[in-house]
């Protein structure tokens, strides 16, 4: 199987496509140059935000001049800082001190939030923690089975409920398994729901609380699964999930075969949170910690030199 780097650079490929970095060398930068950067720069999704400040900086620092590479080296460089927080990356995931880190999932139908849950049990079973997973939708009975097949497979225990019943009332219990069982973490999956919804963000709100009343300061993550080919509609729901739940970071899907992978650095310029993981397939190991450089590296279409796989 091709190794991370490659498969990250296969699924932006569109991405790096449409941005077609290359074709900008030898070119004078002026003003024809700057709207054609810009149009690129909005169709891959980057947002009318930090590509207005990257073409301010780059107008600033190379207007009349030939591109070459110091042009590259220079844009590569203003989008790292871009997507990377003030205070440097988070851990892909910040484990509480005191046990169990109680991880909340959220998103709308369709996110890919159910598949990211069972790449993420698989993450933490391979780091050798111990793991309860709270089947919290109880609408569709086979997000609950898909989880049964991870738990079994990587021996995390399961918590679910009958169809229809209660997700606040499956938080609860999980919470008490993973406190009777010592876990070292909970991972709590819930339905798919609009932003929209009132009723069901007031049920996300009330598994939230029940977290919250269990185990000390949880939920101590709260991670918003975003569909990385809903563009700008994605910073939407955001923006609704994260003053409902308080998010903590998003786990940005289905990044391959999109043309709008720049939707990451909007997400990072308008909500201030950070991206965490990063989908970009379906198999197992598609979702890994998201790194600033190496996602820049192929946007642009090369792999970083110093990637360890
Ligand atoms: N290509 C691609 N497909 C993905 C990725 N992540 C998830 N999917 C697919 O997206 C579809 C929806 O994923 P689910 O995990 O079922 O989505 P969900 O958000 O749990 O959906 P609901 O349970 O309806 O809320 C599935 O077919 C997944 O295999 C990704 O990174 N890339």
């Amino acid at each position: 199987m091709a190794s991370w780097i490659e498969r990250l650079k296969a699924g932006l490929a569109k991405t790096a496509k449409l941005l077609d970095v290359r074709s900008w060398l030898g070119r004078t930068v002026d003003q024809s140059f700057l709207e054609r950067l810009e149009a690129q720069l909005l169709q891959a999704d980057v947002g009318v935000k930090a590509t207005e400040r990257l073409l301010q900086k780059v107008k600033e620092g190379f207007e009349g001049k030939t591109a070459d590479e110091d042009l590259l080296a220079f844009v590569k460089a203003e989008l790292i800082n871009l997507l990377t927080p003030a205070g440097g990356a988070p851990e892909a995931i910040r484990y509480a001190p005191t046990p169990p880190t109680t991880l909340l999932i959220a998103g709308v139908n369709g996110s890919g939030k159910t598949t990211s849950v069972a790449k993420l049990t698989h993450r933490i079973r391979s780091e050798g923690k111990s793991l309860v997973l709270a089947a919290c939708d109880t609408f569709r009975a086979a997000a609950a089975d898909q989880l049964a097949v991870w738990a079994q497979r990587t021996g995390a225990d399961l918590v679910r409920g009958q169809t229809g019943a209660d997700p606040a009332s499956v938080a609860h219990d999980a919470c008490d398994r993973a406190l009777a069982r010592k876990a070292d973490v909970l991972m709590v999956d819930t339905a798919g729901r609009l932003h929209t919804q009132t009723h069901l963000m007031r049920e996300l709100e009330k598994i939230r609380n029940v977290l919250q009343r269990k185990i000390p300061n949880a939920p101590h993550e709260v991670f918003l699964v975003l569909d990385g080919t809903a563009g700008q509609n994605a910073i939407r729901q955001a923006e609704m999930f994260s003053k409902s739940i308080g998010c903590t970071g998003i786990i940005l899907t289905k990044l391959d075969g999109t043309a709008k992978g720049g939707v990451a650095v909007a997400i990072r310029q308008t909500l201030d949170l950070p991206v965490r993981f990063i989908g970009v397939g379906e198999g197992i190991d598609d979702l890994q910690p998201f790194r600033a450089e190496e996602f820049v590296a192929s946007l642009f279409g090369e792999r970083l030199a110093a990637s360890p796989n």
